[in-house]
């Protein structure tokens, strides 16, 4: 389980951070609180095990040397290999204080347990061709394999594949967690990630997402207080009928469907609002209560979709664009989000974000950077999903259910924003993207879309 709502930090963060510590206390120190944790980490699985551990020639290095150590003294049999040597002072002390045989990694006989501290934050290009089939072997070849830090050959920032194993069974990310830990190749490189609290006081502005807390409604409650949701319809009718019934389940008082004729399907307490044309939407959307209006889900690209799609910019009411409407704003996207007077939400999937957005650079400040461009809230979406608000925050949510790989569930997410923001809870894509995972953790293996709202409720339940 990925610790929620813990600090994620880059590499020159992190740095920073050891630096500012490293003024107050010695480096040494820090290292080998780094050594006793990973020590700690891996007696619990090692027991009488024999263990190889693995060090480079950096910091990293240095902590396994300072865990070799404590292993040793701790009564475990064990074999440290080198690829180089050490390259810092502080790594340089700890192979100091080992004091005991380091072989070459390419020599390096398999071992049950394996510890690799050959690379962390400090991996700057693809592991050399020598290293990583050395390294993927004795993780293969080993029965339990934890990474200090990171598994060698992960970008810290963001967590692309320069060369990692497969198959290690735990990291134990020191002082905080990194971007590696949640993105892109780090979700499935990883294995368990732990996080140990070395000392180093670390600030963030990112973060991974938490249980959001609730409250029940109040006694004076009515629909209206609850939250009023309009929810657009388009050509494909049943995909907003999903995210309607979403709404209402993730808590929305009072949903409307904004539909082309009276049509059929969806729970009972839906109400259906017919709507011919933009025109007609910009009249109905005069209506002040309606706390959030979601287009996009199954809405189509025609002339009629691009109607509805502009009335629901111009109204001065919270909007949630997902799906065909983002589409349909593209590359312009940014200039008319800018121009909106009233508080924008996106749900973007990869290939709609890139449609809109450059794609440059690592997940969590490309979607920073598309969120203050347009001044909205971007819940990018994958197996890593990142949330980023226009000023600068962000939270991700790694490694939900895989089973959300099914169509409609991003309809699903978008009603639960929805209710969320007409709400007016100011934390609404956090606590939407926690509620539609849970959810899913709920709905067990092989769900169908239609069946996450109602694992909603019990997911509501466990904030309040
Ligand atoms: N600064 C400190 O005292 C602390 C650092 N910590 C540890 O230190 C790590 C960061 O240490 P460093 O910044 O020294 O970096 P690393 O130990 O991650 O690696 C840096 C070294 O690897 C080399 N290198 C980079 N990419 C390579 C490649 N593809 N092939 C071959 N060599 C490559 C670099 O030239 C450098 O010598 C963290 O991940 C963490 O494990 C922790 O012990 C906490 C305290
Ligand atoms: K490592």
């Amino acid at each position: 389980m990925i610790p929620p709502g813990a600090p994620i930090v880059t590499a020159a963060r992190m740095r920073a951070a050891e630096e500012a510590l490293f003024r107050r206390e010695p480096q040494l120190d820090v290292m080998e609180r780094a050594g006793a944790a990973v020590t700690g980490a891996v007696a619990r699985f090692a027991r009488s095990s024999p263990i190889l551990v693995l060090a480079g020639p950096g910091n990293n290095g240095g902590d396994a040397y300072a865990a070799a150590r404590l292993l040793k003294a701790a009564g475990h049999d064990v074999a440290v290999a080198a690829c180089g040597e050490p390259g810092t002072p502080a790594a340089r002390a700890m192979l100091e204080r080992w004091g005991g045989d380091v072989g070459a990694l390419y020599q390096a006989r398999p071992r049950p347990v394996l510890v690799d501290g050959l690379f962390g934050t400090g991996l700057t290009r693809p592991l050399e061709r020598g290293i990583a089939p050395v390294l993927a072997e004795l993780v293969a070849a080993a029965r339990f394999s934890l990474a200090i830090d990171l598994p060698s050959g992960l970008a810290t920032d963001s967590g692309a594949d320069l060369g990692a194993p497969r198959g290690i069974g735990a990291t134990l990310a020191l002082g905080a967690l990194k971007p590696a830990h949640l993105l892109d190749a780090g979700l499935e490189r990883c294995g368990q990630v732990l996080l140990a609290d070395i000392g180093i006081p670390v600030e963030s502005d990112w973060r991974t997402v938490a249980r959001p807390k609730l409250t029940a409604p109040g006694p004076r409650a009515h629909k209206y207080s609850r939250g009023l949701v309009v929810v657009v319809e388009g050509d494909m009718p049943g995909a907003a009928r999903l995210a309607a019934h979403a709404a209402m389940a993730g808590g929305a008082g009072y949903t409307i469907l904004a539909c082309r004729d009276e049509g059929s399907g969806g729970p009972d307490a839906l109400v259906r609002h017919r709507i011919a044309n933009g025109d007609d939407l910009a009249d109905f959307l005069t209506e002040k209560r309606i706390g959030g209006i979601l287009i996009g889900p199954g809405l189509g690209r025609d002339r009629r979709a691009e109607g509805l799609l502009k009335a629901a910019l111009n109204a001065d009411l919270p909007l949630i664009l997902d799906g065909d409407a983002l589409t349909l704003l593209g590359k312009s996207a940014a200039a008319w989000l800018q121009r909106r007077t009233a508080a924008t939400w996106l749900t973007p999937h990869a290939g709609e974000f890139g449609r809109m957005f450059e794609g440059n650079g690592d997940k969590i400040v490309q979607t920073i950077a598309a969120a203050s461009e347009s001044r909205t809230t971007i819940i990018h979406k994958g197996a890593d999903t990142v949330i980023a608000t226009p000023r600068g925050e962000a939270r991700v949510l790694a490694r939900a259910s895989s089973w959300l790989s099914t169509a409609g569930t991003g309809d699903v997410l978008a009603g639960t924003l929805a209710a969320q923001v007409a709400a007016g809870n100011k934390d609404a894509a956090e606590t939407a993207v926690w509620l539609h995972a849970r959810a899913a953790a709920l709905a067990g293996p092989a769900f169908i879309a239609d069946a996450l709202p109602m694992h909603l409720s019990q997911a509501i339940s466990e904030c309040l």
